[in-house]
């Protein structure tokens, strides 16, 4: 029998055991390793998200992406609810004057509505949170399956995929193997604060 999986819980409980030491460093070695890899370099959009639960913090990399003139996004629950649209996300420029308001999940979100909303085709490059990840690139997150739903219509893009997906996290995030649900959407790459994983194994 194969080992039994951490629950989202447990790993959710791994994450938020870290040391903020070990959260400033995670932070800052995941920047360091994605800030020179080409994708991002060449990505003009990006999204990236608001760390909650000891999520691996993405702001430096924004940091990084702020200074070289690109612009970004985080992302806010669809005000849609509703079978086809509802529970998917947009995306919102994050601007210096932005106000946040926290939204049905206590998550800060832009609270500002309309022009600058985006959807995930608009971006070149989105920054995923994940709670659990294997080696191939398959993403366990909240459990809310945004994620997923948003992205969905990737699925029909083999050669043309916009947003390339990027998923940062903990390396105590990691397990063994994930089977993903037909639904899953498996990242291109993850960040962490000791490796990249590629899910195409030969590229960078
Ligand atoms: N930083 C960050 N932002 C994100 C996500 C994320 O994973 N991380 N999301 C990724 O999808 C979306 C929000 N999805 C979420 C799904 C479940 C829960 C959650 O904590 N659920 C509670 C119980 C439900 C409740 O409080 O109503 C729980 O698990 O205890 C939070 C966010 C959008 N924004
Ligand atoms: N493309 C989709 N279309 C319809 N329903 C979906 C789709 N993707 C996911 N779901 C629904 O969302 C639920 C949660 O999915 P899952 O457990 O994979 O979420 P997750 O990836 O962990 O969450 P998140 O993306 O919010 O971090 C599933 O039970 C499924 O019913």
């Amino acid at each position: 029998m194969p080992p039994e999986q951490p629950s989202r819980k447990q790993l959710r409980a791994a994450r938020r055991r870290l040391s903020r030491a070990d959260q400033a460093q995670h932070a800052r070695r995941v920047a360091q390793q994605a800030g020179i890899s080409q994708v991002f370099l060449r990505a003009r959009r990006l999204g990236f998200y608001w760390p909650v639960d000891g999520e691996l913090d993405p702001s430096p990399l924004l940091r990084i992406a702020e200074r070289l003139g690109k612009q970004c996004y985080l992302p806010v629950l669809s005000p849609i609810r509703g079978k086809a649209l509802g529970n998917k996300l947009l995306f919102a420029r994050k601007l210096p004057a932005e106000r946040i308001t926290r939204n049905r999940f206590g998550i800060p979100e832009p609270s500002r509505r309309g022009r600058h909303l985006a959807q995930p085709i608009a971006l070149d490059l989105l920054v995923v949170p994940l709670v659990g990840f294997d080696p191939r690139c398959h993403r366990i997150g909240m459990g809310g399956g945004f994620y997923d739903r948003t992205l969905g219509y990737l699925r029909h893009h083999r050669h043309w995929r916009r947003p390339r997906l990027m998923g940062v996290a903990h390396e105590c995030q990691r397990i063994e193997a994930i089977s993903p649900s037909p639904w899953d959407i498996q990242l291109d790459w993850i960040v962490t604060e000791a490796r990249l994983y590629s899910s195409q194994a030969d590229a960078n």
